[in-house]
């Protein structure tokens, strides 16, 4: 049976224009949607990379339904692409040439480059791909965000940057790819072991740290390490303050953290906006950040898809490229 209010809201937003967001929680299956009334309440908030812009869509009353009843199709209005040149594997491949021996003849261990896959935009279904995420993705964050005539992303990302219940703190580290018949190899434990000291060092001071893993875990085709991390805090605590050490984190910049996000903004040639920014989901009893990745801008006439990958001394320039363009499928196989 069709939850009329949830698809009457739903449509109400699209037909007056307003600023939404469809969001999944990883490992949930009620969809939560937010549609821009300007209260207090109810965050959901996208941030830069560069921490240099933040958006929200503040609901009084969000509204959720089960995923299987999710049965929405209507047209968006997306703006137009400005032209681009996205790098060309050659390119690209180069660029992370530089980036290993600029490391190894620098204090850098570690910094994530990243660029944006331009494909066409052929009239895709916005809600039958966000259903697709949905189904393909059960352990990620899956959200829609629609900004009419400003943006419109879209994504199913596995990190979480960190969240707050009651007086408990998490946070994941997550780095390190590889396929499912592939071994882990020093570089990739190293790699992810970065992120983990980042986190520890950043949670120090707080109460009751537990630090579970490395485990490996599926993330649509790939396997990434990922580390359980928790503490408790007291009740003057600030998680902005914390967020703000955080971000952006070794896995998605790098190690030492000004120098890596230097290097990025002089070298990537190209501005990530929200990509490895985070998106926020705020609410009384809860407070939960997950970082924007595997996800994608829709255009009128084009979709750029945002991929990156950690590098260190031991990268190879073809596997990079070839982590790229697979982490691309997340967004790709989904897409009708
Ligand atoms: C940068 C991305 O992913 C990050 C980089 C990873 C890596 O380098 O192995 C793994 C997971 C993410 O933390 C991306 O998906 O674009």
């Amino acid at each position: 049976m069709l939850n009329i209010s949830f698809h009457s809201k739903l449509n109400e937003a699209v037909k007056q224009n307003l600023a939404f967001c469809l969001i999944r929680k990883p490992n949930e299956v009620v969809i939560e949607l937010f549609v821009q009334d300007h209260s207090s309440k109810n965050k959901v908030l996208m941030h830069s990379f560069d921490s240099k812009m933040e958006k929200w869509i503040a609901d009084e009353n969000p509204i959720s339904i089960h995923q299987k009843e999710f049965d929405f199709e209507s047209k968006l209005k997306f703006p137009k692409a400005k032209k681009i040149h996205p790098k060309t594997e050659q390119e690209y491949q180069e660029l992370i040439q530089q980036t290993i021996e600029d490391i190894q003849n620098s204090e850098l261990k570690k910094v994530v480059i990243s660029r944006k896959k331009q494909v066409e935009n052929f009239r895709i279904s916005i809600f039958e791909t966000y259903r697709n995420l949905l189904k393909n993705h059960p352990n990620a964050l899956v959200f829609l965000w629609q900004n009419p005539n400003e943006e419109t992303w879209i994504g199913a990302t596995p990190e979480l940057l960190l969240s707050q219940e009651s007086n408990k703190v998490k946070t994941v580290s997550l780095a390190g790819t590889k396929l499912p018949e592939a071994d882990w190899t020093e570089k990739e434990l190293e790699e992810q072991q970065i992120v983990t000291d980042f986190i520890v060092t950043n949670f120090r001071g707080l109460g009751n740290l537990e630090v579970k893993g490395p485990e490996t875990i599926q993330a649509g085709k790939f396997h990434h390490l990922k580390t359980y991390i928790s503490a408790e805090v007291s009740d003057n605590f600030s998680l902005k303050n914390l967020l703000k050490e955080m971000h952006p984190t070794p896995a998605l910049c790098g190690m030492p953290k000004q120098d890596a996000f230097e290097y990025i903004l002089q070298n990537e040639g190209y501005d990530r906006e929200f990509y490895s920014g985070y998106i926020g989901i705020e609410q009384a009893d809860s407070k939960q950040y997950f970082v924007n990745l595997r996800s994608a801008q829709i255009f009128e006439d084009k979709i750029w898809i945002y991929v990156g990958g950690g590098i260190t001394a031991e990268s190879n320039p073809e596997k990079e490229w070839m982590e790229t363009e697979l982490k691309s499928g997340t967004i790709l196989n989904s897409l009708v």
